[in-house]
């Protein structure tokens, strides 16, 4: 097989995004929280709710970084925030899931989720999609591509100029895919397993109002921020 490389220009690039990602990690980590104790349905759903909303500020400034996104139309870079909020919260909590923890954590942490107050029937699609990331065993510049792929995505709703998003997300795939060969020889279609996932995130995110709405609790309050970017009150 030809020998695969990356352009100087493709490794900047890549550099860029990874180290935009880093930069932006989720200031406390929530997985140390859930294994410590048992929490209520309501303190549960108030921990959600804050952590979705350092998130959201979290990734519009990974988005920020993301070469060539503050070129497009002001619109569209709203349309695209709005538009994979959702989908970039799943794929993260799928990250965490999936991190190398002491043995035994990864159970404490699947059960204090099962019981967290989520609706029983988003638990299998849910926790199937955090398995099939994890079993990908994603390297960390893996993960920071796929999240700016999921964000460039050009079919979102209101999005007008959608040939500017196409040729952002193209770059970031051709990226992608050459990485994948470089860290993942073995795996031929490790590349179309990885962007199949995404496929599976669109399905999952599509149950996401529907899993707030239906927490195991009255009253659900969210902040301003999550009202504006979620379709939810
Ligand atoms: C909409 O329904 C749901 C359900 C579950 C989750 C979820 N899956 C997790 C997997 C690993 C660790 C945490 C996880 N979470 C919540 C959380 O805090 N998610 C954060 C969101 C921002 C990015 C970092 C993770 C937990 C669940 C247990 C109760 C407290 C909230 C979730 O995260 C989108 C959304």
């Amino acid at each position: 097989r030809e020998k695969v490389e990356m352009t100087k220009e493709q490794r900047a690039l890549m550099k860029a995004i990874v180290d935009a990602y880093n930069r932006h990690q989720i200031p406390q980590d929530v997985a140390k929280k859930l294994l410590q104790e048992q929490y209520s349905a309501e303190e549960n759903f108030l921990l959600l709710t804050e952590m979705a909303t350092s998130q959201v500020q979290v990734l519009v400034e990974f988005t920020k970084n993301i070469p060539g996104f503050l070129s497009l139309d002001r619109e569209d870079q709203i349309a695209l925030l709005k538009g994979s909020t959702v989908e970039a919260m799943f794929l993260r909590s799928a990250q965490v899931f999936s991190r190398k923890m002491p043995n035994g954590h990864t159970v404490v942490l699947e059960e204090r989720i099962r019981k967290s107050g989520i609706p029983d029937e988003f638990m299998t699609p849910m926790f199937n999609f955090y398995k099939s990331i994890g079993e990908l065993h994603m390297v960390q510049e893996e993960q920071a591509i796929l999240t700016a792929i999921t964000i460039l995505m050009p079919d979102r709703p209101y999005v007008k100029d959608h040939q500017a998003v196409e040729r952002l997300q193209e770059t970031m795939l051709n990226v992608l895919r050459k990485l994948c060969v470089l860290q993942h020889p073995q795996e031929q279609q490790y590349f179309a397993r990885l962007l199949g996932r995404l496929t599976e995130l669109r399905t999952l995110s599509h149950y996401h109002a529907e899993m707030l709405t239906s927490w195991k609790m009255n009253d659900h309050k969210f902040t301003p921020l999550l009202c504006e970017i979620w379709d939810v009150q």
